[in-house]
């Protein structure tokens, strides 16, 4: 038996048992007891589900997911956003809830096909949503997204986007655009957010994120030119700060953070953080 999350190709929606999550608009159905739930149980509550997605296996045991338009009265349960989840949860809760929440945000978003408006009906034992008129096929949208933390000896370069927690700091991110490599989204978004120059850009890793549907590719780079210029509405602070003096940074388990210690650890000796998986 594997403990914690694992994913799997989708499991038969006709094998009764196993555990079930249920996701809306609103986030997922939790209890006292957490967020996974007997299937047969939650089937005989008669929740107005629009799909059944069959998940992978919580501490060996299989997991699907209930995938409702709205949320749902039942009792002793209440609805809670993922963000919440981030925060509380163990780290393999917070796994599998990123997977279901894409799942889920893919299938309740891809009922019609985007190209001829007829509805799309779920493909047994593929994550795929096909058009039976036209035949588009619909797989959950990843976006690749560059995070990066720009360095000049002692200091790092931070900024704050408006839609922080206030006080926080944390590196550049952003979405790669069609056609480009990330390694061009990198400083293009570096020269856009800020208005520096970046070199010697170093790849450091990979996470999974959920907030919409982004794979985020992790980078150190150098400082190579320009002063700190914040983008209007985007950025509403940007700074050096010297590696003795952080402000109040991203979470343990984001690779923002994991960025910012692995730097800190190579500069001062200390043991190297591990990206969490
Ligand atoms: N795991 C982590 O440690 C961190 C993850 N992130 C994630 O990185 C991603 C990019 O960061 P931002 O600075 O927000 O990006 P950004 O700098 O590209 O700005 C966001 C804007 O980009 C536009 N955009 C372009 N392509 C988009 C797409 N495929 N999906 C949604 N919006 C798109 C939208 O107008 C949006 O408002 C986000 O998903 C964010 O949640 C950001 C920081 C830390
Ligand atoms: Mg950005
Ligand atoms: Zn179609």
């Amino acid at each position: 038996m594997t403990a914690g999350w694992q994913t799997t190709p989708p499991l038969d929606n006709a094998q009764p048992g196993g555990w079930v999550l249920a996701r809306c608009s609103q986030g997922f159905l939790a209890d006292s007891n957490g967020v996974l739930f007997p299937r047969e149980w939650l089937k005989r509550q008669e929740l107005p589900h629009v799909a059944e997605h069959g998940l992978g296996y919580f501490d060996g045991e299989p997991v699907w997911l209930l995938v409702l338009d709205q949320p749902a009265d039942v009792p002793g349960c209440h609805w809670q956003g993922l963000r919440q989840f981030m925060l509380q949860a163990d780290y393999p809760t917070f796994r599998m809830l990123s997977f279901a929440e894409q799942i889920g945000s893919w299938s309740s978003n891809h009922r019609f096909c985007g190209r001829c408006g007829s509805r799309n009906r779920q493909v047994p034992g593929e994550r795929c949503m096909r058009c039976p008129e036209c035949g588009l096929d619909s797989y959950a949208r990843i976006s690749p997204s560059m995070i990066v933390l720009v360095t000049r000896g002692d200091e790092i370069l931070l900024a704050r986007s408006p839609r922080f927690v206030p006080g926080m700091y944390s590196t550049l991110a952003g979405f790669v655009e069609p056609g480009e490599s990330v390694e061009e989204c990198v400083a293009r978004e570096v020269r856009e957010e800020v208005g520096v120059e970046v070199s010697d850009l170093q790849y450091l890793g990979s996470q999974g994120w959920p907030f919409p549907h982004s794979l985020m590719l992790g980078f150190h780079a150098e400082y190579a030119g320009g002063d700190i210029t914040p983008q209007v509405d985007e950025i509403e602070d940007a700074r050096w700060f010297h590696i003795e003096q952080l402000p109040p940074l991203p979470m343990p388990r984001s690779i923002a953070r994991y960025l910012i210690d692995l730097y800190l650890a190579r500069r001062l000796g200390h043991p190297e953080p591990v990206l969490p998986r």
